[in-house]
C-alpha cells in the first residue's frame, strides 16, 4: 500500500502544489445561476470535479456545505468524493473532526475505512481535545494509506489566542501539535502522511514547521493571502506546502474553462515562488 504522504508528494510533482476547496456557498450557487438547493449542489459539485479532478493534485470538499441539505446533501458529498478520486485527484475531506478517543474512532471509521461511503484520502482533524485523542484516526489512517491534517495555526485571526498560548515550558500549543505530527512522520520518505493546517494569512508562523509532513495552507484568495506570502510564512518548508483556495477559484465557474484557467494560474504562481 502506498502511503498518503507518498501519493501526495507524487501528485504535487506531477500536477503542481494546489488544493482547490469545493465549498458550495449559497452565494456561489447563485452566482453560477443555480438554486440554493439539492439540484444546485449536485450541478456545482459535478462541474468542479469535471473541471479539476483530472488535473489538480488535491480537492477538498467542505462537508458543512453538503450537510446543510441533510442526508441527500451527504449523498451528493459521497458521489463527489468517489468521482473526484476516480478521476485521479486526492480528496481531503474537510470535516474538522475531533472528539474523545472512543468517538474519534467512529469518525475515523466514517472517513478512513475503504468500504465507507465517505472514504477519503485524508481528513482534517481538530487536536484541541488533546493530540492523543486523535490516536484512533492516526492508527486507521496508517492502516489504510490515508492521511490527516491537524489544525495547528489556522487562517482565522481568532485562532491566535488558543494556538499561540504557551504552556509552563514556554512551548506554544501549536508547536506541541506540530511536534506530535513530526513524531508520527519520523523516518517517512519522501513525505509523511500526517500534516498540519497552517494558514497562509499568518504574519509569520512563529513555530518550527519542519514536521516531515504536508502543510495545508488555506487563506489564499478570499481571505487575503497570495502565493507570494508563502516564503514568508513557510520558509524552507515551502516544498511541503499545499496551498488551498476555494472561493477564488470557484468564482470563475460555472465555466469549466474558467475554473481550469483559474486553478492553473494558482499552480503557476506557486511554481514561480518555489523556483524564484
Ligand atoms: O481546514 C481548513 O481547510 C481550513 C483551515 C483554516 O485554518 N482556514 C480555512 O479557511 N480552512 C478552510 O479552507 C477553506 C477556505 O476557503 P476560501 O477562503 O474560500 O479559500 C474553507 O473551506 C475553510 O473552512
Amino acid at each position: 500500500m502506498i502511503s498518503f504522504g507518498t501519493r501526495l508528494h507524487h501528485a504535487m510533482a506531477e500536477r503542481g502544489q494546489l488544493c482547490v476547496g469545493i465549498d458550495p456557498h449559497a452565494a456561489l450557487l447563485s452566482a453560477w445561476g443555480l438554486g440554493d438547493d439539492l439540484a444546485g449542489l449536485e450541478t456545482f459539485s459535478r462541474t468542479v470535479v469535471e473541471a479539476l479532478a483530472d488535473r489538480v493534485a488535491v480537492l477538498k470538499p467542505q462537508a458543512a456545505f453538503f450537510e446543510r441539505f441533510g442526508s441527500k446533501g451527504v449523498a451528493v458529498l459521497e458521489r463527489t468524493v468517489a468521482e473526484a478520486r476516480a478521476a485521479g485527484a486526492l480528496v481531503v475531506m474537510d470535516a474538522k473532526r475531533g472528539d474523545i478517543g472512543s468517538t474519534m474512532a467512529a469518525y475515523a471509521e466514517a472517513f478512513l475505512t475503504p468500504d465507507s461511503p465517505l472514504f477519503s484520502d485524508a481528513l482534517t482533524v481538530s487536536p484541541y481535545l488533546g493530540f492523543g485523542s486523535l490516536q484512533p484516526a492516526v492508527d486507521l489512517a496508517r492502516e489504510h494509506g490515508c492521511g490527516l491534517f491537524a489544525l495547528a495555526l489556522t487562517s482565522n485571526p481568532e485562532g491566535f489566542e488558543v494556538q499561540r498560548a504557551t504552556g509552563p515550558d514556554g512551548v506554544s500549543v501549536a508547536q506541541q501539535v506540530l511536534n506530535r505530527l513530526a513524531a508520527e512522520n519520523a523516518g517517512a520518505q519522501p513525505l509523511g502522511s500526517f500534516g498540519a493546517v497552517v494558514g497562509a494569512t499568518l504574519a509569520d508562523a512563529g513555530a518550527d514547521l519542519a514536521i516531515n509532513g504536508p502543510l495545508l495552507a488555506p487563506g489564499v484568495g478570499a481571505q487575503g493571502a497570495t502565493m507570494a506570502d508563502l516564503p514568508r510564512v513557510f520558509g524552507a518548508s515551502v516544498p511541503a506546502v499545499v496551498p488551498s483556495v476555494s472561493r477564488d477559484v470557484l468564482k470563475h465557474g460555472p465555466s469549466v474553462t474558467g475554473l481550469r484557467e483559474a486553478a492553473q494560474r494558482f499552480v503557476d504562481d506557486v511554481r514561480a515562488v518555489t523556483l524564484g
